[in-house]
């Protein structure tokens, strides 16, 4: 097993050594730049139907912080938008840097946000995730901005206050009841292009649904993220920060825009 990370000799860099792919060719993140855009105007809304009973827990993985829903059945689903039809949520997690100026994945005409969060729905017409995983069509991840800002987002509270319980890697929380929806910002205006898992196993079966309006945070839950440590408990202490991969080329891919 490769302990794969995100600096020094198992940064970014280092990935296709034992995830090839990740030198593909519709590799995630990418830059965003309007001159290269593609406005479509045959791109419907999306619309997310979340039950709040489908969330279960919150966990440090070393890598993230966490939350993971019920997909067994279509419970909360994603749909509209680019996909071909309902997309079953399975997990939200989040990216962010050392410091509030960088963190984000996905970059926007040259400008880096403090943080991104990422929903991951996968395609219920595979038998399940990790066949979903395997196709192009398999997974959809809703990317949204995290903008350091005065009139931070409350819903982001509930998230950040179970972060006290999960401070170090493998620590697990319950989170019930809770819609992630209430994190989406006012416009659903979004971009869209076909592209991978911006980690390891880094593969190329992600449409990504990348909302144009960041939500609010705080500077101090900003902060919050950054308490997460990447180790365990008993050993030394590790700040999980800068867990974003640096923006990857777009070749010959389509960026798409859902509005003018
Ligand atoms: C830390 C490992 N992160 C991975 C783990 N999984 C993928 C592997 O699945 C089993 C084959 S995942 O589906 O949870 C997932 S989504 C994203 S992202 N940033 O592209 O939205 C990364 C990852
Ligand atoms: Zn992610």
């Amino acid at each position: 097993y490769y302990p794969w990370g995100y600096d020094g000799d198992n940064g970014p860099d280092h990935w296709h050594k034992n995830y090839p792919i990740a030198k593909g060719r519709h590799q995630s993140p990418i830059e965003i730049n309007n001159k290269e855009v593609h406005y479509d105007p045959s791109l419907l809304p999306w619309f997310a139907s979340y039950d709040p009973g489908s969330a279960k827990t919150i966990l440090n993985n070393g890598k993230t912080c966490r939350v993971v829903f019920d997909d067994s059945f279509d419970r909360s689903v994603l749909r509209g938008g680019p996909l071909p039809g309902v997309f079953r949520l399975r997990q939200l997690h989040f990216h962010w840097g050392s410091s509030d100026d960088h963190g984000s994945e996905h970059v926007v005409n040259g400008v880096r946000y403090a943080g991104e969060l990422h929903l991951l729905h996968w395609n219920p017409k595979y038998s399940n995730y990790l066949d979903a995983v395997r196709r192009t069509d398999g997974i959809a991840v809703l990317a949204i901005f995290l903008q350091v800002g005065k009139t931070p987002k409350p819903e982001m509270k509930r998230i950040l206050e179970e972060i006290n319980a999960i401070k170090t890697k493998g620590k697990e929380a319950p989170f019930p009841n809770f819609d992630p929806s209430v994190l989406f910002p006012k416009s659903h205006d979004y971009w869209t292009y076909h592209g991978s898992f911006t980690t390891p196993p880094c593969e190329e079966c992600i449409t990504w649904i990348v909302l144009r309006e960041p939500i609010i945070v705080s500077s101090d839950q900003m902060a919050k993220l950054r308490s997460l440590s990447k180790n365990a408990e008993n050993e030394p202490d590790l700040p999980l920060v800068d867990n974003w991969r640096p923006t990857q080329p777009r070749y010959f891919r389509m960026v798409s825009a859902s509005f003018l």
